[in-house]
């Protein structure tokens, strides 16, 4: 069994220089490929599900694939985590449930639109890690809301995010604020706004530091050295896969991600977790059209299927490679359990440390 926790994910990583991507995965398809992308490069991942994704697959669903890829590749290990918790509840659920690190996302109110205070946002961030340490559990949680700085406006394009316009002072987290926020609530790693939103229409031309705010992450790992910064809103949009969506009667209009040469900054500055969903959506969903437009007569699902999961997992080893996390799976000497992450919170050995 080669569960692992986010914590001693991230630590590692940070002790050997690396970033992971964190994928989103919905179905079977979709697990199969980032493990086979693993596998093939020797790298430990990050498995997450949103609250969508649990409720398309359902929990017990999630629980069993989890097992399943554990056993069908023992040697990789294999972070599975709650995407976007809008709540305590739902954090502790998908503990029962068998994830081994939970976004607590108090960035946001419960509704997963409406911006959460400071006071809401630490002390259900509190309640979370309060609780998730007691059994070994790791938690992520939210400072600063996810939005674009190029129009102020927040990110709902996949359904969940917040509405409207934000000032520009909610559009990036402040790295005081962070350093309290982190002693605070203990977080094992903080997702920070600086201009990253979720889905394919992040930003109109190619990004500068005025709409991708880069110095934000490298001030606030120069006052949070130990702590691990997570990147949402992480996918690069590549443009041949806008090509080969639209070539195939899609339409998508033209759009830019986030520049992986951008994230590999950010990694030298304490980014350890990256969130991608949308570049595989991307990836499976333009195989998906050309197989059926090149093959109208064609209706066996696994004849689209197969060259989706093969698009997204030469996406998925590609961003293994590129954020040198690559490698990395036969350097772990031990996994620990939660049980054994938890004794070590109870020593304090995974107290917060600020610069
Ligand atoms: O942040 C994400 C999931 O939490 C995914 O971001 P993308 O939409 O950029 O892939
Ligand atoms: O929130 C980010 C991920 O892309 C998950 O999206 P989802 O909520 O539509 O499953
Ligand atoms: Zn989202
Ligand atoms: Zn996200």
């Amino acid at each position: 069994m080669a569960r692992i926790t986010l914590r001693q994910l991230l630590d590692h990583a940070a002790e050997h220089d690396y970033g992971v991507p964190a994928f989103n995965i919905n179905n079977m398809e979709q697990a199969l490929a980032i493990m086979d992308a693993a596998n093939q490069v020797d790298a430990p991942v990050i498995i997450q599900a949103s609250r969508g994704a649990r409720s398309y697959a359902n929990d017990v669903m999630l629980k069993h694939m989890m097992d399943a890829v554990t056993e069908i590749y023992p040697h990789i290990p294999v972070c599975v985590h709650l995407d976007h918790g809008n709540e305590a509840a739902t954090c502790m659920t998908a503990i029962q449930a068998g994830f081994t690190s939970v976004m607590m996302d108090g960035s946001l109110k419960a509704d997963g639109k409406t911006p959460g205070d400071w006071t809401y946002n630490v002390g259900v961030t509190k309640t979370v890690t309060d609780m998730a340490h007691l059994g070994g559990i790791s938690v992520e949680g939210e400072l600063g809301v996810l939005g674009s700085l190029e129009t102020g406006m927040g990110d709902k394009e996949d359904g969940h995010g917040a509405e409207g316009k934000l000032s520009h002072d909610q559009l990036l987290t402040n790295p005081d604020e962070a350093v309290k926020f982190v002693q605070e609530t203990k977080v094992d790693a903080l997702a920070i706004a600086m201009g990253t939103s979720h889905g394919a229409y992040k930003f109109t031309r190619k990004p500068d530091g005025d709409i991708l705010a880069m110095n934000v992450i490298e001030e606030i790992h120069r006052k949070l050295p130990n702590t691990h910064l997570v990147m949402h809103g992480s996918s690069s949009v590549p443009q041949d896969l806008q090509d080969i969506i639209n070539a195939h009667g899609g339409k998508m209009k033209p759009t830019w991600g986030v520049p992986v040469a951008e994230i590999q900054r950010g990694i030298k500055h304490g980014v350890r977790k990256i969130n991608i969903d949308t570049d595989n959506r991307m990836a499976m969903t333009g195989q998906i059209r050309k197989v059926l437009k090149d093959n109208p007569e064609e209706f066996d699902p696994r004849k689209y299927l197969k060259p989706a999961m093969e698009a997204m997992t030469k996406l998925c080893k590609q961003r293994l490679q590129e954020f040198n996390t690559a490698g990395q799976a036969s350097k772990f000497k031990k996994i620990l359990t939660p049980a054994d992450m938890a004794k070590r919170y109870a020593k304090g050995e995974l107290d917060p440390k600020v610069a």
